[in-house]
């Protein structure tokens, strides 16, 4: 295997100073990555999920050479981050999803000449690549929109674009579907597959949206406090975790609890009852017997967050045995 991203008992701690008294300031430590050893494969789309705090950004930005580790050893595309960080820029692209990289009060065609002299792009790559990108993400129209104008889907597709102009090989993407209508995360899930198709774009995707997950990546690591909890494929998460999906029933009037085995009433609000059900069974089949046997006004399917899938996998395991999901 061709590890294109690689770590080895990384660490980072950071020193923090709490206030412990009218004028007593104690110092802390915070262990925000623990020990975290993987490789990641050239062409690869893995996600990296865990719950907020648990250490997923501090380990980006030890990838982008922003944050030099603690201890162990961190190598992407064979240079070492920390140290040679502008060389590893001209190979990386980043995305932060609640961050944009774009000049907010100029167009966005400005902010991509802007990189195109950053990077010192080759013109006739600029000009491709933005071609490219114009095309793929629907930016036609919007290359002469201020920055600030633009809705946040458009501002997204900017900002993947404008990560993109200088062809890295591998991308960062912290949250890059947060916040988005349906049709514009379509797009942006659309493009990244055809860039990694295509390209073999290695792709390091960090998310709280399940479905990024299931739509673009083929293997997962979860992080929590620092450690790597999982590293394999998502069906298998979704063992270990033993996940439910929620049906909400809206009916016409208040009823006892629905009886729809296999799936179980959770909440009861009103005319609005909640059914938790296992999520590897089908929910067609359960709908068409509510629809069926009870006086129906509205239905929807809530996927589980990936919160509550880690919420699960840890309430099914002994302290310790989380540990052994790694392989
Ligand atoms: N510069 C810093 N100084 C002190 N503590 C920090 C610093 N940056 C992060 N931390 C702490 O390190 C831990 C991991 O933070 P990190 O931002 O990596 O988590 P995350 O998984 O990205 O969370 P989120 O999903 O909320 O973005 C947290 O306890 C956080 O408070």
């Amino acid at each position: 295997m061709d590890a294109f991203i690689q770590l080895d008992r990384v660490e980072k701690v950071f020193e923090v100073r709490k206030k412990a008294g009218f004028l007593k300031r104690e110092r802390r430590q915070v262990r925000a990555v623990d020990s975290i050893s993987f490789t990641v494969a050239r062409g690869e789309m893995v996600g990296y999920i865990g719950p907020n705090g648990a250490g997923k950004s501090t380990t980006i930005k030890m990838l982008t050479g922003i944050l030099t580790p603690s201890a162990g050893r961190l190598r992407v595309a064979g240079i070492d981050p920390s140290r040679e960080r502008t060389r590893l820029a001209h190979r990386i692209g980043v995305v932060f999803g609640q961050r944009t990289t774009l000049w907010w009060d100029l167009p966005l065609i400005d902010s991509y000449k802007l990189m195109h002299r950053m990077y010192r792009i080759p013109d006739a790559r600029y000009r491709d690549n933005l071609d490219r990108c114009v095309e793929l993400l629907e930016l036609g129209g919007l290359l002469d929109v201020p920055v600030r104008q633009l809705s946040l889907g458009q501002r997204m597709r900017g900002d993947i674009a404008a990560a993109l102009l200088h062809e890295p090989e591998v991308l960062y993407l912290d949250e890059p579907t947060i916040g988005l209508d349906v049709i514009s995360k379509a797009k942006v899930r659309g493009f990244l597959r055809e860039l990694n198709d295509e390209r073999g774009t290695t792709v390091l995707l960090t998310t709280h949206d399940l479905q990024d997950i299931e739509q673009l990546c083929s293997r997962v690591m979860v992080i929590d406090h620092g450690r790597l909890m999982y590293d394999g494929a998502l069906a298998g998460l979704h063992e270990v975790g033993e996940s439910e999906r929620t049906l909400v029933v809206d009916l016409e009037r208040e009823l006892p609890p629905i009886d729809a085995a296999p799936a179980w009433v959770v909440r009861v609000e009103g005319p609005r009852q909640w059914l938790a059900f296992p999520a590897a069974e089908s929910a067609a089949p359960l709908v068409a017997r509510i629809a069926a046997e009870y006086p129906l006004v509205d239905l929807s399917v809530r996927e589980p967050d990936i919160e509550a899938v880690i919420a699960k996998m840890y309430a099914g395991s002994a302290p310790g045995q989380a540990e052994k999901a790694v392989s």
